[in-house]
């Protein structure tokens, strides 16, 4: 990893966000998961999601992409209001992965993200079963897309393997190829190192400045501190539903309000300092020095 993945081009703070949400509340019954979150997001930028178990990132995260109408609040994707319908969402250029893998076990790497490129081809029933022209175009283009994707994230050689036979990390990379399948200006990605050994979680970080560097704005939920704290330009730390601090890596990782969300405060804090505390507060040793 070198240092260019520190450098965003500077951005203009009049410019318009890509994604904006606005009082974002999301209400189960008597429960507020969601309670008046904002939040902006600007083309090319990493921005991280963070927070206690069971603080609402992932509700959050439904509400940002249509599989939640927010009780109330709004979202605007590119200015406008999407339609809370995922395949409306997907089109309007929004792509996700989810917390727990979902691939399709039994169709092979390239098969998978195929399915995920099919949202962008035009081809009807009727021309489908003929198998026309038009159809064997977009078929062709589909797998020379998806392969294309393949490489990108380091899946060549697992190209014709079964997703259910994959190791785990490359399961995630997968989920990541058939998100960028749909051709997405934002992809939202809901803890992209769960399960993974510290070697997939420095591919992971490496995947994703790439992706942030092919133009694109990332927003990721992760419960790996040293992974959000190296990769991201801005951090969301919510609490019970409510945002807590928005900033930079530095500041939010140095707000007392954020350990003490995470830990608590007196002798059970100092205890859990001991063990888990050390990584939250200095973060990654150093912003560029992830490539062990
Ligand atoms: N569909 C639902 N119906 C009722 N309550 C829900 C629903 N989804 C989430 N919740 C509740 O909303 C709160 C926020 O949950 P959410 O999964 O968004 O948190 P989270 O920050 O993503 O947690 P984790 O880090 O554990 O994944 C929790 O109290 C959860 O039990």
């Amino acid at each position: 990893m070198t240092a260019t993945h520190q450098i965003t081009e500077p951005r203009s703070e009049s410019a318009e966000p890509l994604l904006r949400a606005t009082g974002v509340t999301m209400r189960f019954g008597g429960l507020v998961a969601v309670d008046s979150v904002d939040l902006d997001v600007h083309p090319g930028e990493i921005v991280g999601l963070i927070g206690p178990n069971g603080a609402g990132k992932t509700t959050f995260f439904n509400c940002l992409t249509g599989l939640y109408k927010p009780t109330s609040g709004q979202v605007l994707f590119n200015g406008s209001v999407l339609a809370p319908k995922p395949r409306k969402v997907v089109q309007a250029g929004m792509a996700r992965t989810f917390q727990n893998i979902r691939l399709f076990a039994n169709m092979t790497a390239l098969e998978n993200v195929m399915v995920g490129r099919y949202c962008r081809t035009t081809s009807g029933p009727f021309t489908s079963i003929i198998r026309g022209p038009k159809f064997r175009r977009e078929e062709r283009e589909t797998r020379e897309k998806s392969a294309e994707l393949l490489d990108f994230v380091g899946l060549t050689k697992v190209s014709g393997n079964l997703a259910r036979n994959l190791p785990y990390g490359d399961q995630r990379r997968l989920e990541i190829a058939r998100a960028l399948a749909t051709d997405p200006q934002l992809l939202l990605l809901d803890e992209p190192t769960a399960g993974m050994n510290p070697q997939e979680t420095r591919q992971a970080e490496e995947l994703i400045f790439k992706i942030r560097d092919s133009g694109l704005a990332v927003v990721t939920i992760e419960h790996d501190m040293r992974f959000i704290f190296t990769l991201c330009d801005r951090v969301l730390c919510l609490v019970q539903g409510r945002p807590l601090v928005l900033g930079t890596p530095a500041e939010v990782q140095s707000d007392p309000r954020v350990i003490e969300a995470y830990i608590g405060t007196g002798a059970e804090a100092e205890e859990a300092l001991q063990d888990k505390g050390p990584e939250l507060v200095k973060g990654p040793e150093s912003k560029g020095g992830h490539d062990a």
